[in-house]
């Protein structure tokens, strides 16, 4: 039986407002923390090492077993506790929430075998979180009573850090799984996920028993059915509210947790330890997340798994939250079991802020992911294989969108928001999303690439769209001067107007997806970098390089340029790499590159601030291996700007960034044909004998070590140190896990060419500082458009024109297609 003794004497776990049943909140809201015993199975030995009083679990500490660590939480469960407890006495009052138009987060934590899946899934015989719910939607007074809702759901799962839609079959799906995106508002979704709608309990059950077969899981050590993917279904409830007149939606999402899993008692194999690996990381990244949220920090890493991004909302977000944590009893699951009660003990101050959700307020185009209103959109119950039901959809899950604008235009609900081609007003521009602190600051310097992706996106459509009027516009003109019969008799004025399509343009769609497959395949778009393995990221590479000498074989010099520098975000210090893409691009522009130099700008002496990150081995190891001496990393540089501020992420994807901003500063020279190899690229930093000896050796942890004096030293960029143009100033040393890591701030005292003039007389091999793309953008010189990403003269006169005749902003998805940064892209974007 449930610890737990009467739910209504429950304490009050919300800093928000309470409703009648205590456990309906809006505002600040507490996540709930649960925490479920499963009984011992049959082979297991019965030495139990947990005790449960009424909220509080305690176990006994193995080190001093006269001592006991405590855990209190909302409510606990015993061995003896049955599925149906667990529901109606807790989730039950949850899954209410949604009929107010909230959104409800269910999640299952726990070491592998501990229950999760059975208190989730459950089996026939003992129905878990999943079935109770849908069963209770469809038989709550509310929706029996009043008819007027819709229900539908989606279910995937993330396995090896990829999603996999569940209601497809296993044999349809890519590779890469499914993108995870966040529209303006910060909501959180999945596009083409196939959404199913569903008009029964029973309909239901059919579909989700067959998604269920579509999961990955697997026999280990631990457990014989191991799942070895974090599953999430979500259950969707729409309905027309008379009072607000407005669409409001609620959402349960129910999630099962993939366990964590000590591999050295799994004796897991190669597929297997994979799997691990994965399932690992994430719930080390849901640890990470909890931390941040708990002191406060500035930076939560939401986005560094697939799991804490989808669960972005639940944990600090706009959605209840519940966590269940499941334990296994028996002296065998101590440690997991400690770890795993700590783990939420610090989760119980996580605050989330609940919010109702309005959606649009007439029905979306099916293509767009709204769940169907009326019945004609309920599937028949008959039939629910994969492509043959009507009631499923291939889908973006429309996020919800609680502007008061949005309900108001009924224009803009046949579109999906992100969609709708609408600019975005001055207003809207410099305002934070709702619920969120929002950056200091005009809100748009804040903005993330998915914003931009956003707004991109709608550009796109709104591009597209234009263009289609303008065709069919011309189409109908054709056909009317086609038909009209006789010479001289009326003919339809000489422009048509074309009413607005009411969906958009397949091929508009088709170009959207194009656009969100290649965002997606960018290798740090969602932080995947940080998290490959570097062997992981060598085949990557190989993989580019090989493309890209294929490419380069057939003449196809554009695009393999743009497969060796995706290879070199893989591996970016791979000199050998970088300087044959130095190579390529200046034979490939040189041409353009050296007629546009060679008109001369003037020259002058600027300083450019150049900032260094980079790290030196522990004494030991740079005994052992004295190149280990010299540092590695190079980070990003500005002209005549202050040194920029540089995380270390950052400082490797751009590490071979300063060794190009050498090369370019130090060749004036813009009729180098430059063939050759140049010298100034292979350029290091190095200290001293003296300053190595006198360094204090790493410590392993602990504060950062102030050093020494390191102010001399010297760089190796072939020149003698006395004629050196690169001079340190400033050295500032820490230590963290056994290596030196060093930031210091040199000026380089070299002759450069000033913007704007210096797009004119750079060399085409050089890599522009974002000033000097958008002085040429801007400045519409042909030559110069073609010499910046080594493309056609085709390409170029299209972003002129697309930069012209809309404004910068106008030319973002030519842009983006052509691989400009992102930075590029947010600065077009603020002089639009
Ligand atoms: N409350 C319970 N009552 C009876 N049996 C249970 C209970 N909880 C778990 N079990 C049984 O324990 C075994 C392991 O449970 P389950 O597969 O749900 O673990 P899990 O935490 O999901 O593991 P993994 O993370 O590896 O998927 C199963 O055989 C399940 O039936």
């Amino acid at each position: 039986m449930p610890s737990e003794p009467n739910p209504k004497k429950r304490p009050r776990t919300s800093t928000g407002s309470v409703d009648e049943d205590s456990t309906s909140t809006t505002g600040s809201t507490r996540i709930r923390i649960l925490c479920r015993v499963r009984p011992f199975l049959k082979h297991e030995t019965t030495d139990d090492c947990i005790t449960l009083e009424d909220r509080t679990v305690r176990i006994v500490n193995q080190r001093n077993p006269a001592e006991a660590f405590r855990y209190e939480f909302d409510a606990c469960y015993d061995a003896q506790a049955s599925q149906s407890d667990l529901f109606q006495r807790d989730v039950r009052p949850l899954v209410d929430n949604i009929f107010k138009g909230l959104d409800a987060t269910m999640f299952c934590y726990g070491v592998t075998g501990a229950g999760k899946t059975h208190t989730v899934q459950g089996d026939a015989q003992n129905p878990g979180l999943i079935p109770r719910t849908v069963e209770y939607l469809f038989t709550n007074k509310r929706m029996r009573n009043k008819l007027k809702y819709s229900v539908a759901f989606t279910y995937f799962e993330i396995y090896k850090e990829s999603v996999f839609d569940l209601l497809v079959p296993r044999d349809h799906h890519s590779s890469s799984g499914l993108p995870i995106r966040e529209d303006a508002h910060h909501n959180i979704f999945i596009p083409n996920l196939t959404e199913q709608s569903i008009a029964s309990y029973s309909e239901f059950q059919r579909a989700f028993q067959a998604a269920c077969r579509n999961r990955s899981t697997a026999s280990t050590k631990l457990n014989v059915a191991s799942s070895r993917s974090h599953a999430v279904l979500t259950v969707q409830i729409t309905w027309h509210d008379t009072v607000r007149n407005a669409d409001l939606r609620g959402r349960v999402h129910l999630i099962d947790l993939a366990g964590s899993e000590d591999n050295r008692r799994t004796e897991n194999g190669k597929d297997r330890m994979a799997e691990s690996g994965a399932i690992n990381k994430s719930l080390f990244v849901l640890g990470q997340v909890v931390e941040a949220l708990n002191t406060g920090a500035q930076r939560i890493p939401y986005r560094d798994s697939k799991m804490t991004r989808i669960l972005q909302q639940s944990l600090g977000g706009r959605s209840l939250g519940m966590m269940i944590v499941n334990v296994a009893p028996g002296q065998k699951f101590y440690l997991e079991t400690y770890n795993t009660l700590n783990f939420a003990t610090k989760s119980k101050t996580i605050v989330n802020n609940a919010r109702v959700h309005a959606v649009a307020a007439t029905p979306m185009e099916p293509q767009y992911g709204a769940v169907g209103l009326g019945k004609a959109r309920r599937g028949s119950g008959a039939d629910v294989a994969a492509g043959s039901d009507p009631a499923r959809k291939r889908v973006k899950v429309a996020p919800p969108h609680a502007t008061a604008d949005n309900r108001a235009r009924p224009g803009l609900a046949k579109v999906h928001p992100r969609l709708s081609g609408s600019r975005l007003s001055d207003s809207q521009r410099s305002q934070p999303p709702p619920g969120r602190g929002g950056p200091t600051g005009p809100y748009l310097m804040g903005r993330k690439l998915e914003d931009f992706e956003a707004v991109l996106e709608s550009k796109v459509e709104r591009i597209m769209e234009k263009k289609a009027r303008e065709l069919k516009g011309q189409t109908l003109q054709l056909q009317a001067n086609h038909n009209a019969p006789l010479a001289g008799a009326i003919r339809p004025p000489a422009t048509t107007t074309v009413p607005i399509p009411a969906a958009i343009d397949p091929s508009v769609q088709e170009r959207l997806v194009r656009l969100e497959m290649r965002l997606a395949a960018q290798p740090n778009a969602e932080g995947i970098l940080d998290l490959l393995s570097p062997t992981t990221k060598h085949k990557n590479a190989q993989a580019y390089v090989k493309r890209g000498k294929l490419l380069e074989k057939q003449g196809h010099i554009e695009e393999a340029l743009i497969h060796f520098e995706r290879a070199a975000e893989f591996v970016p210090d791979r000199d050998t790499l970088l300087k044959y893409i130095q190579k390529l691009k200046r034979k490939h522009g040189a041409g353009a590159g050296s007629k546009g130099g060679s008109g001369g700008g003037n020259q002058s002496t600027m300083p450019t601030a150049v900032m260094f990150k980079f790290t030196c081995a522990p004494p030991d190891a740079r005994e052992n291996n004295p190149r280990a001496a010299n540092t590695t990393a190079t980070t990003t540089t500005a002209t005549n700007m202050a040194p920029v501020k540089v995380t270390a992420r950052r400082a490797r994807q751009n590490a071979p960034l300063l060794q190009r901003l050498l090369a370019a500063a130090e060749e004036p020279d813009a009729n180098d044909s430059g063939d050759d190899d140049d010298d100034s690229e292979s350029f290091t930093v190095t200290t001293t004998a003296a300053q190595r000896a006198s360094r204090p050796a790493p410590r392993r942890s602990g504060p950062p070590i102030i050093p020494p004096d390191l102010s001399p030293m010297s760089i190796d960029d072939g020149y003698p140190s006395s004629t050196s143009p690169h001079q340190i100033n400033l050295a500032n040393l820490t230590c963290s896990r056994g290596s030196l890591s060093m930031t210091a701030t040199t000026t380089t005292t070299t002759t450069a060419a000033a913007v704007p003039t210096a797009c004119a007389t750079l060399p085409a091999k050089a890599r522009r500082t974002e000033s000097e793309v958008l002085t040429i953008l801007n400045g519409g010189d042909l030559r110069m458009i073609m010499a910046l990403k080594g493309i056609g003269k085709k390409r170029a006169e299209q972003i002129r024109e697309f930069v012209h005749t809309e404004g910068p902003l106008g030319g973002l998805a030519e842009l983006a297609f052509i691989g400009f940064k992102e930075s590029v892209l947010k600065k077009l974007l603020e002089a639009d």
